[in-house]
């Protein structure tokens, strides 16, 4: 069970977070070589919801496809944030990649889990975030990929309207363009387990990739959007 807090919300109880601390942490290059199998890095060009061109693609929708692989990704985040200690009541996905990735961080925590829609319906109970909850509850965004931090930016605006707080937010991969400095703009703390950086080291020991090569999509990616 959850620990309830006084006003009726939920944190993460004290035998999950022993559970999380004595498994053995996932290592960044195990789960880059995870999704390097699973063929989550495409280079080429493409272009982001920004509508910038990029010369890499991380599509991390594809690791649904294997529960392994999408449960140690979630596990990658549930231990960072029993590292980093976050205190949070309910667990929301960005939608749509960041979903499955949520309802597991939601399973593992023991957290509940509320579902922020990307449009309103125009039938139903008509509500953008799904879900039970208590107002004055504090929310921890998941996502997968973040670039500019903007799906983050407007999940968290939608969920404070509804009277929820958002301090955090975490993804499997920050693409290192902004993101940690737009939402702290918004008072919105991010973490992230992989980096780009990190992706284009690892892609360089197997050799798709040179150090020059890695420099100049470095370059082109700190232009601005
Ligand atoms: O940090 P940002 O600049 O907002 O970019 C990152 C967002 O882009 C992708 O979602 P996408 O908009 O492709 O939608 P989807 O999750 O429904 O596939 C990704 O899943 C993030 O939510």
């Amino acid at each position: 069970m959850t620990a309830a807090t006084a006003n009726g919300n939920h944190h993460i109880d004290d035998s999950v977070v022993m559970k999380v601390q004595t498994t053995s942490p996932i290592q960044e290059s195990t789960l880059f070589e995870e999704l390097y199998q699973m063929d989550c890095f495409r280079t080429g060009e493409f272009y982001l919801k920004s509508g910038q061109m990029t010369p890499i693609y991380i599509d991390l929708r594809r690791i649904m496809s294997s529960p392994r692989v999408l449960r140690m990704a979630a596990q990658a985040m549930c231990d960072k944030i029993v590292a980093k200690n976050l205190k949070f009541d309910y667990v929301v996905g960005v939608p749509y990649a960041a979903l499955p990735l949520a309802t597991l961080v939601s399973d593992i925590l023991n957290v509940p889990m509320l579902m922020k829609r990307k449009e309103a319906k125009a039938y139903g109970t008509k509500q953008l975030i799904e879900g039970v909850y208590q107002p004055g509850g504090t929310v921890l965004l998941v996502e997968d990929v973040v670039t500019s931090g903007e799906s983050i930016r407007e999940t968290a605006e939608a969920i404070r309207k509804e009277n929820l707080k958002v301090i955090d937010a975490i993804a499997v991969l920050d693409r290192q363009q902004g993101a940690v400095a737009n939402l702290a703009e918004d008072n919105l703390n991010f973490l992230s387990f992989l980096t780009m950086e990190g992706i284009l080291d690892g892609l360089i020991t197997k050799n798709e990739m040179t150090e020059e090569r890695k420099q100049q999509i470095i370059e082109h990616l700190a232009k601005p959007f």
